[in-house]
């Protein structure tokens, strides 16, 4: 224990401290890069403060909060809170959505301490910016989808490795086979259950809001515009696995002078799926593991893919594009992650895990995209970056 006065000087800086972030918020609140310079501060600060034995009891108990907020989710009672705009009651949340009072009050506890929720009063609740948020359609659907299906592959995942020796299995069956108890690869399963491959596809189009677009990251005119055929037939790009066309629309959106068609492609239940795009683009139902049907596009764009599949897959569908590709014209255009060797964040690495234990997936480095594009006679000329934080564009031609 130190001095009396040593022990006023270490509160007084605490305080200091926060007042300084408290005031530091203020001025970047609106400057994204600043907020987050200040935010990897301060959780670099907290990695080095939290005791090792605090480390390991956050990430023990850290599947808890989660799984409470899904039966918030499910229940109703998140949208019957958000939706009311007012405190309300665990007794009036149960009413309004027949969930037991006593789940709601436990469920709540950590998810008001976590600042999900508010607690206004006794057994009282109001919503806060994140639950708001959190009603967002893709938002919801993601929620529920990663839920569903990644964290509950998750959970098995380990178990499931122990079978197999602790071997890298780059193929199914895998953690998803072996949870779910099926043979089915998860879009089959999606096609299968409906309700999680609308949610699926919400997540798809909605998360756009917080992606790069190509387009607007680096020069769309030089990369496919600038030396496009004209005629009336020529397709400048054929978004292969497009979802619902979010991508592609934007793309069409942005450069509505462009020549050429643009082609949204997808298995036909997700074609089929789609409620709003614009009627410029030409819908496609087509799976990518057969004959691609639209030949000598100036460019095939390709976003978050192959990073659902594995070595052998990525080089069928790779193959499969590098046949209809016209040699000198075509490129492939690859968005994806680019990890670098070492030192991956932690998105990245995550979503890495992520892809392994949902479809027996992975993400890349530049060797290992570029040994897979071999293997299907491509070749990458040109690899754009922001940063390892985000995903790069490959760019693709047939090596000879
Ligand atoms: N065999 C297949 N052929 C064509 N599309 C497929 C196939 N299997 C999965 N998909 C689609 O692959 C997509 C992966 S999600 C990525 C969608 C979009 N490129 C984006 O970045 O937002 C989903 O829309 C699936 O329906």
């Amino acid at each position: 224990m130190g001095s009396i006065s040593a022990d006023y000087l270490i509160e007084t800086r605490i305080a200091n401290l926060s007042k300084d972030i408290d005031a530091l918020y203020k001025d970047v609140g609106n400057d994204e890069a600043s907020r987050k310079q200040l935010m990897g501060v301060i959780l670099g600060a907290m990695s080095k403060v939290e005791s090792p034995m605090e480390t390991i009891w956050r990430i023990i108990m850290s599947p808890h909060a989660p799984a409470a907020l899904m039966v918030m989710i499910r229940s109703g009672v998140l949208t019957a809170l958000v939706s009311a705009n007012k405190p309300m009651t665990a007794t009036e949340l149960a009413t309004s959505t027949g969930t037991s009072s006593t789940l709601i009050i436990r469920m709540m506890r950590p998810l008001t301490a976590l600042g999900i929720f508010h607690e206004t009063d006794v057994y009282t609740y109001a919503s806060s910016p994140i639950s708001e948020l959190l009603t967002a359609p893709p938002l919801m659907g993601g929620y529920q989808f990663m839920f569903d299906l990644a964290t509950r592959s998750l959970a098995n995942m380990p178990r499931y490795l122990e079978k197999t020796g602790f071997q890298h299995v780059d193929a199914a069956p895998g953690p998803f086979q072996d949870c779910n108890n099926t043979e089915d690869g998860m879009f089959q399963y999606l096609i299968k259950n409906p309700k999680i491959m609308t949610n699926f596809n919400a997540f798809m189009a909605g998360s756009l809001e917080e992606r790069l677009d190509w387009f607007n990251t680096w020069d769309a005119q030089s990369i496919i515009i600038n030396g496009a055929k004209k005629d009336h037939e020529a397709v400048l790009l054929v978004d292969v696995a497009g979802g619902e066309g979010h991508d592609v629309q934007a793309f069409g959106r942005a450069f509505p002078d462009a020549p050429g068609k643009l082609v949204l492609e997808d298995l036909p239940p997700v074609i089929d799926n789609i409620k709003a795009l614009d009627s410029k683009i030409v819908r496609q139902p087509h799976d990518f593991f057969t004959e691609q049907p639209i030949k000598g596009a100036r460019a095939y764009y390709v976003r978050n893919i192959f990073h659902d599949w594995p070595n052998e897959k990525c080089v069928e569908i790779m193959k499969q594009l590098a046949a209809a590709m016209e040699k000198g014209y075509s490129k492939l255009l690859i968005f994806e992650w680019i990890l670098p060797a070492k030192g991956v964040p932690l998105y990245p690495a995550l979503l890495d895990v992520n892809m392994l234990t949902l479809l027996n997936g992975r993400e890349r480095t530049e060797d290992e995209w570029s040994n897979l594009l071999t293997q299907a006679g491509l070749k990458i000329v040109k690899v754009r970056k922001v940063s390892d934080e985000a995903e790069g564009l490959m760019e693709v031609e047939l090596a000879d």
